[in-house]
């Protein structure tokens, strides 16, 4: 048997702990008693339908909002007891919400994140800045747009130069919500495949990746949360997880799944 202290030890590997979490706005829970763990390793989806509560635990994830009641600890951090500025440049976020300037190339948009502001006013990037910038550039596919106005580019193009800006401070946890949202069918699979390989990378960060759809889930994803009105309705390994049942319970209709080259299809049964 075990020492009882080695029954307190937290794992090294545990980026993200969120105990009975709930967060409450104007009288009501927008996620109620969710409990998450997430290791260093592990990809992450987290799926449900609109409301769901999606949004409000990867602000939760990310440091960009506190829980109500219930606690949260990113990255060895407790929400609430650390210095916030010192561990948001530790997390990488990428959200529609994110506004960026239109008028910045593609290239500082990226090399803007090392410093942890948007916008190239005056500061001085090393070289090794900008080598990073035009790597993560390259490893999403869009290097050759570095010197394209941020404005000028599509929407599919912009998603991943919005990935490569939140790589750049070699985060230790990636967060990306709906990265495939608005997407034409061909942008959102080069993003799932781009997406897939960042998966498969050991030296990339823990990701978690908001959807609304299972056609999006990247192959090599490892793990899932599945939420319904700011509740869990299921979490853990991603193949015991995404079955039709649950996801029959999740969406609130009879749905059917079906998977092929390790990826997933769900419509109405
Ligand atoms: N500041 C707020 N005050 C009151 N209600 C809020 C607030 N912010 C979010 N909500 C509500 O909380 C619920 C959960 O929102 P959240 O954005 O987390 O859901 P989501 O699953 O990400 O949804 P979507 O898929 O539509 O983006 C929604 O019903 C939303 O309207």
């Amino acid at each position: 048997m075990s020492p009882p202290w080695l029954d307190w030890h937290v794992s090294d590997d545990l980026v993200i702990e969120v105990e009975q979490a709930t967060v409450t706005r104007n009288r009501s829970d927008l996620i109620r008693s969710v409990s998450w763990q997430v290791e260093l390793d592990e990809r992450w989806v987290i799926l449900g339908p609109n409301g769901a509560g999606k949004t409000t635990l990867l602000n939760l994830a990310g440091a960009r909002m506190y829980p109500t009641r219930g606690s949260v600890t990113v990255l060895g951090e407790r929400l609430g007891r650390t210095n916030i500025a010192e561990l948001k440049p530790r997390i990488g976020f990428s959200s529609n919400g994110l506004v960026l300037p239109a008028e910045e190339t593609a290239r500082d948009i990226v090399v803007t994140a090392s410093w942890a502001v948007v916008g190239r006013f005056r500061e001085r990037y090393d070289r090794m800045d900008e080598a990073r910038a035009m790597a993560l550039l390259d490893q999403l596919g869009v290097a050759g747009l570095a010197d394209r106005l941020y404005g000028t580019l599509s929407e599919g193009e912009r998603k991943r130069v919005q990935i490569a800006r939140a790589l750049m401070t070699d985060p230790e946890l990636l967060l990306l919500d709906e990265p495939s949202a608005g997407l034409d069918l061909g942008a959102r699979e080069d993003l799932v495949r781009r997406l897939a390989g960042l998966a498969a990378d050991p030296d990339a960060p823990a990701l978690v990746l908001v959807t609304h759809h299972v056609e999006e889930i990247p192959p090599g994803f490892t793990h899932a949360m599945l939420m319904r009105d700011g509740g869990v309705v299921a979490q853990g390994l991603l193949r015991d997880t995404i079955t039709a049942e649950n996801l029959s319970k999740t969406f609130g209709m009879p749905l059917h799944l079906s998977t092929a080259n390790d990826r997933f299809h769900a419509q109405g049964a």
